[in-house]
Parts: C-alpha cells; structure tokens; sequence
C-alpha cells in the first residue's frame, strides 16, 4: 500500500455537502463525475497529499443509499493507492480478506479500483486504487 488515496463520505443531498465541504476545507472540488456502475455521483477535494470523494447514489439500490438507509451519512470506505492492483487483490485473499470483486473495475478519477468487505476488515470498508494507464 503506497498512500491513503482517499476517504469516502456518503452524503444525502450533493449539492448542500459539497457547499459544506468548500466552506470546511477552503478550496472547491477539483473533479464531478457521475459513475455509472456504481450508481454515484462524486467529487473530489485536495487535501494535503489525500482526497475527500463525497459520495451520494442516484438510484434505491445504490451501496450509498443502502448505507445511508441504514446508518446514516458519514465515512463510508478509505481507499489505498496500490501500485499493483492485482497482485495485492491476490495478496489479500491469500491472507484471508473477503474481496468484493473478482477483478478490478473501474472507479472514479481514472482508477481501477476493487472492495473488501468490512466484515473481514474490522468494520471498515476497504478501497483498493490503481491508476488507470
Ligand atoms: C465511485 C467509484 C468508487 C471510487 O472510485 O472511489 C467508489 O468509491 S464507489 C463506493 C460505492 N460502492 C461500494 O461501496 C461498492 C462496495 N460495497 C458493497 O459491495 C456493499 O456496499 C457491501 C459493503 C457488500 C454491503 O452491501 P450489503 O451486504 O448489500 O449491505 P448490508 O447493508 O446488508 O451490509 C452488510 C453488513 O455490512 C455493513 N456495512 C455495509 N456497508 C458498510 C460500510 N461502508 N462500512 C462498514 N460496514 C458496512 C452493514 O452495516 C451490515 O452490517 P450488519 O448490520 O452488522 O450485518
Ligand atoms: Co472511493
């Protein structure tokens, strides 16, 4: 793991957190961008050498609106910047963590990304980044 890529939030209403964090952190987010798969919307603060992603779902079923329906807004995920994506997904199920993808997909901000479950990572959803090349 070379860094803490960044820190994802789920949030209810995009707009009012976006406002907030741009109020709290003093800069605007570098980056929208709407994730199909994922069914999100995100942006992206610079903070220091990391990120904050605010995450809000677009639809129900969304992993954001589940999480929010059933513990509300707050941290949802850290995410590691890897150099070598598949080798640390292998890594990782050899040392026994539940991956929540097979193979890498594709993230927000050029990254390939993969989860691992929170159940076998003391209650915290874990993001693992590649950049994409
Ligand atoms: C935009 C792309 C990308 C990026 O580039 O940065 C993103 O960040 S996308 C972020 C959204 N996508 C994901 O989170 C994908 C991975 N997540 C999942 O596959 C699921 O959300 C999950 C983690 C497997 C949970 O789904 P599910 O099992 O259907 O939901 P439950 O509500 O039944 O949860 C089971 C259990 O796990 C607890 N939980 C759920 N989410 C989290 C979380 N974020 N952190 C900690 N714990 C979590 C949940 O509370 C349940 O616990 P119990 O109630 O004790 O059973
Ligand atoms: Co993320």
């Amino acid at each position: 793991m070379v860094n803490v890529e960044h820190i994802g939030i789920a949030v209810k209403n995009f707009g009012e957190a976006n406002a907030l964090y741009f109020k709290l952190l003093g800069v605007e987010p570098y980056k929208t961008e709407f994730v199909e798969s994922e069914a999100v919307n995100t942006s992206f603060f610079k903070v220091g050498g990391t990120k904050i992603e605010l995450l809000e779902g677009t639809t129900p079923d969304s992993a954001i609106s589940k999480f929010i329906e059933k513990r509300g807004e707050g941290i949802h995920h850290i995410a590691f910047e890897v150099e070598d994506i598949l080798a640390e997904m292998e890594r990782l199920k050899s040392e026994g963590f539940t991956l929540l993808n097979e193979t890498p997909k594709k993230g927000a901000d050029n990254k390939l990304v993969c989860f691992v479950h929170p159940k076998s990572a003391n209650g915290v959803l874990v993001e693992l980044t590649q950049e994409m090349k």
